[in-house]
């Protein structure tokens, strides 16, 4: 006999528990189920351990930088510190007591194991089954996509994971893909000392963003060390001992230590019970209505929607399922327009929107505007570590931006007026009216708007 509960949610990542906490506190009977850690893949071994390591990073490239600058400086990388800082404040050693207890508090049940779907509105979670009156709430996230190169399968190649959980760098690594995984990495680990391979399929890394921004983000690595085969196609992966290598099918091959395959992610759901809700259990993503809505009384939230595998993407449609569950009157609907993004290499590349491709794409009357940091006041200024640039993408037709980059120092910080035009449509006559403080990176956008 199934147990009445208000509303299950599968998965408690960042979006399930947001979800679970929140309806929990608003009173209804919540099931959260979570099979690995409370909390999900950004606090474990996502943003949250990898923007420390990068911090980290980051200050041994700034005292690299005083010379010249500000006198001498010498700086002797140590990962310990490091390790120990991911273990201790950011994960608990990969413990998630913090996070149930947390949720617990909020008035939700927690159950650590694996949920499957068995009906329109019914869960099983070990030998229990929960009929959920309100609803289901899918949260499941993704996991890595490892691609099906001879050889990969059975080595013992790092994932995310891996990378996050390591407590001795190696001396070299390959890095297979060069999205924001492993550009973010790979210069990490570069600039603790290891000789980093980074190998990308396609024509240059960063491939969904603006092509300057890949261009920029890799000349960036290249200054700090890390080697990059671009167009590479890898068609066999060996393991010998201590070395990977990897032959691609320009006949030439790379190795190295370690092998971090960041090729992207997949939804994992094959054995979720999909169709148990009229889903299909090999799609891709689950695709959602405007109020997250993946069929009657199921909702889908997160990186499992396919929208953007963004932590603040989860959130946001935590927000939106919230407030459709509860049934609120102004319950807002999603719109992905102005989804901003940040990669966090040195320099940031920070984008909301559409790339100027993509609105052509659309069949939009584009006109794109561009400017380089280092020509700004502030940026001159600034000199070591200056490089960057703002891009901003504007429908011609309604003179709104649709888009905008801004890669640089600080580039996800001086996103946020950026994201403001593009999410609220300001008018960009009413942008060029704005006074932009002297001087600043963001006074930058002024003269990018001025190129339109
Ligand atoms: C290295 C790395 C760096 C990142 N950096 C950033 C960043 O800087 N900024 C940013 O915005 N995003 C970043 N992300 C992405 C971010 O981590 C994800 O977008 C976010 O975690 C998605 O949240 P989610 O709730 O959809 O899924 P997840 O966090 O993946 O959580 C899903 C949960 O569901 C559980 N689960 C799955 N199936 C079941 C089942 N059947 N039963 C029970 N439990 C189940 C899983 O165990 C998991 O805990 C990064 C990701 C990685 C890997
Ligand atoms: N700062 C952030 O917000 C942040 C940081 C890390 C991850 N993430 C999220 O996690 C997701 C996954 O990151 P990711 O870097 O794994 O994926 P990604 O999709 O961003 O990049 C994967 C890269 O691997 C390449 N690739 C795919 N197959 C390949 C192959 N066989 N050989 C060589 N190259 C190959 C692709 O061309 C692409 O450039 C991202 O989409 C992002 O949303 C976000």
């Amino acid at each position: 006999m199934a147990e009445q509960v208000d509303v299950v949610v599968v998965g408690l990542g960042v979006g399930g528990e947001e979800t679970a906490g929140r309806l929990a506190q608003a009173g209804l009977r919540v099931v959260g189920i979570e099979s690995r850690l409370v909390g999900g893949e950004c606090p474990y071994y996502g943003c949250i351990p990898s923007k420390m390591m990068i911090r980290a990073a980051n200050l041994i490239a700034e005292t690299r930088r005083v010379d010249g600058m500000a006198g001498t400086a010498t700086v002797q990388p140590d990962w310990t510190p490091v390790a120990k800082r991911i273990r201790e404040e950011a994960t608990d050693t990969w413990n998630d007591q913090v996070a149930v207890d947390r949720l617990v508090n909020k008035g939700a049940t927690v159950i650590k194991d694996h949920g499957t779907i068995t009906g329109p509105n019914t869960v099983r979670v070990g030998d229990r089954e929960y009929e959920a009156t309100r609803g289901i709430v899918i949260a499941t996230g993704t996991i890595p996509s490892i691609p099906p190169i001879d050889g990969l399968a059975g080595t013992p190649y790092w994932t995310n994971r891996e990378a996050i959980e390591v407590e001795t760098l190696p001396s070299s690594l390959l890095v297979l893909g060069g999205g924001a995984i492993g550009m973010e990495l790979a210069q990490v680990f570069a600039r603790f000392g290891v000789q980093v391979t980074v190998i990308e399929g396609a024509a240059e890394v960063l491939s969904m963003e603006e092509p300057e921004s890949g261009v920029l983000a890799r000349e960036a690595l290249e200054r700090d060390g890390v080697t990059f085969k671009l167009g590479a196609h890898a068609t066999q992966v060996g393991h010998a001992g201590d070395t990977f290598t990897v032959m691609l099918a320009d006949g030439s091959s790379a190795s190295g230590e370690k092998l971090l395959v960041a090729t992207g992610r997949r939804v994992a759901t094959a054995d979720l019970g999909l169709d148990k809700v009229g889903l299909d259990p090999t799609a891709r993503r689950i695709e959602v209505d405007e109020h997250v809505r993946a069929g009657d009384k199921v909702w889908a939230i997160g990186d499992v929607t396919g929208v953007g595998a963004f932590t603040h993407n989860a959130m946001y449609q935590a927000d939106i399922a919230v407030r459709d569950i509860l049934q609120e009157a102004d319950a807002p609907t999603a719109s992905y327009r102005a989804m901003p993004r940040v990669t966090f290499t040195d320099p940031e590349i920070g984008a909301v929107g559409m790339t100027e491709q993509q609105a052509r794409e659309k069949g939009l009357n584009v006109r794109a505007g561009s400017t380089p940091i280092p020509a700004s006041t502030r940026g001159w200024i600034h000199k070591a570590g200056n490089e960057g640039f703002i891009k901003v993408v504007m429908d011609a037709d309604r003179g709104v931006l649709v888009g905008a980059t801004s890669a640089g120092p600080m580039g996800g910080e001086v996103l946020s007026a950026l994201a403001v035009a593009v999410h609220a449509a300001v008018p960009v006559d009413s942008l060029r009216q704005m006074i932009w403080a002297y001087p600043t990176f963001h006074r930058a956008i002024g003269e990018a708007l001025k190129e339109l």
